[in-house]
């Protein structure tokens, strides 16, 4: 290990953040009370304009820094980097680990998630959720689909602008339309 990160503690946090909503934000402030850094994996990262991932990996870590700074956290702690997905389950971590810096223990509330890191040898940890009936980014898109302007207090206030911005709602419409 590098002397100079040497007894920096790192947690990997992997989601697909689309869009990212206030239970993540919350959710990262966690993770930095416990860890020194963070390093957020943009999972799926080839895919976009579909209902369950209607943004690309550019403007997930766009809205991701937007609400970062809304909320104060201090940018230097956090890593942001896009993954692709793999066909095999199993390898995974693997791949995962080429991409990123070295970490101590794995963030998730996703089960396979855990799972993989678990029996790879990594330390996990089960975070708490945050009000998950209203931040879920399955919620905020249904939201926008039915034109409920409720979706906006879901997010930081910049990541609502930046999804206007971008045409993001419209978006979303036009790609699942039948
Ligand atoms: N409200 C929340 N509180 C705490 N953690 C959350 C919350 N929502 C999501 N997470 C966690 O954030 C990580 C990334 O989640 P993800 O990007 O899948 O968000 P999601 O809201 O579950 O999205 P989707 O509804 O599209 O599946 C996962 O570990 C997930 O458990
Ligand atoms: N085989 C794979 O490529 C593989 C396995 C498990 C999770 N993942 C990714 O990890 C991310 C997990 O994030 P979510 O909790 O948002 O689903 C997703 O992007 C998911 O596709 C990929």
């Amino acid at each position: 290990m590098h002397e100079k990160t040497k007894g920096v503690k790192r947690a990997l946090l992997p989601g697909r953040f689309q869009p990212p909503h206030w239970g993540h934000f919350r959710l990262i402030k966690w993770v930095l009370e416990r860890f020194d850094e963070v390093i957020i994996v943009i999972g799926s990262a080839q895919k976009s304009h579909s209902f369950s991932n209607p943004f690309t990996a550019g403007e997930r870590i766009e809205m991701l820094r937007l609400g970062l700074k809304d909320v104060g956290i201090d940018l230097s702690r956090v890593f942001m980097i896009p993954v692709t997905d793999i066909e095999t389950n199993f390898v995974w971590p693997r791949w995962v680990e080429m991409f990123v810096p070295r970490f101590d223990c794995v963030v998730s509330g996703n089960p396979l998630v855990a799972r993989l890191f678990f029996e790879y040898g990594y330390c996990v940890i089960t975070p708490p959720m945050f009000d998950r009936e209203r931040y879920s980014a399955t919620v905020v898109r249904r939201l926008m689909l039915k034109g409920d302007a409720e979706w906006r207090s879901l997010v930081p206030p910049s990541v609502a602008e930046y999804i206007e911005s971008i045409g993001g709602v419209e978006r979303l419409r036009r790609v699942t339309e039948v």
